[in-house]
């Protein structure tokens, strides 16, 4: 199976990409929308969270105020990485149960679109790793208009991640999102076709059907050893 890494800063681009990527019929483990599980009501992760930063993070109906709770960490690095550390397990397990799921229906190629994937030490597992880069200008208005949010505000979230050259640096792949979004549809096109080469024999061996193929091969060359002596 060939896991691609789709990563990049914060409004990049990434989920317009993955987007992209589904309407092909590639499947997406979206690191987003575990993490957003990880945080519902009365989920581990939820009370481990209360419990380090207080019922203030809260609504009245008990959901957390994820509006309030990005303002905390992304203006404090020290409280960044304790919600990082608190929900790091829950991520890392929902990431892994859903490459199991797709890996069991047999898929060849699935993106992960995972935000921190360089940050959180899980671009090893990833190959080709696909970066959506944009100038800082364009990233910083996006940001804004897309949440509506202050420049104060966005800024500290643009911060509080890798810068974006840096990751551009470490990337196979970088889709550059400055322009249109029909610019940004033809350089998938170019992408796409890459992604979805023939698997390399030990992407093969990882997928489904190499493993079941794998272990066909061992039993018959069991029985066919056993015959023999
Ligand atoms: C702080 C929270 C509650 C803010 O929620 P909010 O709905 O405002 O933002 P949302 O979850 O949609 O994230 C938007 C983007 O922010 C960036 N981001 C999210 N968490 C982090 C983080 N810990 N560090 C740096 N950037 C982050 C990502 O680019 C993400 O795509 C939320 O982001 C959160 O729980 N973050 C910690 C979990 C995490 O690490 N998520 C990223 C998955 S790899
Ligand atoms: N080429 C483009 N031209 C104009 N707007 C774009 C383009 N690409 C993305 N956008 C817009 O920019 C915003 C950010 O894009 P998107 O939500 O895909 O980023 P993201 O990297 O997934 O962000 P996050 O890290 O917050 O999940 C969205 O409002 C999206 O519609």
């Amino acid at each position: 199976m060939r896991m691609v890494g789709l990563t990049g800063g914060i409004a990049s681009g990434k989920s317009t990409v993955s987007s992209m990527f589904k309407h092909n019929n590639i499947p997406i483990v979206d690191a987003d929308v575990i993490a957003r599980d990880a945080l519902k009501k009365g989920s581990g992760g939820y009370k481990k969270v209360v419990a380090a930063f207080g019922p203030d993070i809260l609504q009245d109906d008990g959901h957390v105020d994820r509006l309030k709770l990005g303002r905390i960490v992304f203006s404090d690095a020290a409280k960044r990485q304790l919600l990082n550390r608190l929900l790091a397990p829950y991520i890392s397990s929902g990431i892994f149960l859903e490459i199991l799921k797709l890996w069991i229906k047999g898929h060849k190629v699935i993106v992960l679109d995972i935000p921190l994937l360089f940050e959180a030490k899980l671009d090893k597992w990833t190959k080709p790793i696909v970066v959506v880069w944009v100038d800082p200008e364009t990233q910083l208005r996006r940001l804004m208009a897309r949440d509506n949010s202050t420049e104060e505000d966005a800024r500290n979230r643009i911060n509080a991640q890798m810068s974006l050259n840096l990751k551009k640096s470490r990337a196979d792949i970088v889709i550059d999102n400055t322009g249109s979004l029909q610019d940004l549809q033809e350089r998938f096109g170019e992408v796409l076709s890459q992604v979805k080469r023939p698997l390399m024999w030990t992407e093969f061996w990882l997928s489904r059907d190499g493993a079941l193929s794998a272990l066909l091969g061992v039993i018959i060359g069991v029985l066919v050893v056993k015959k023999i002596f």
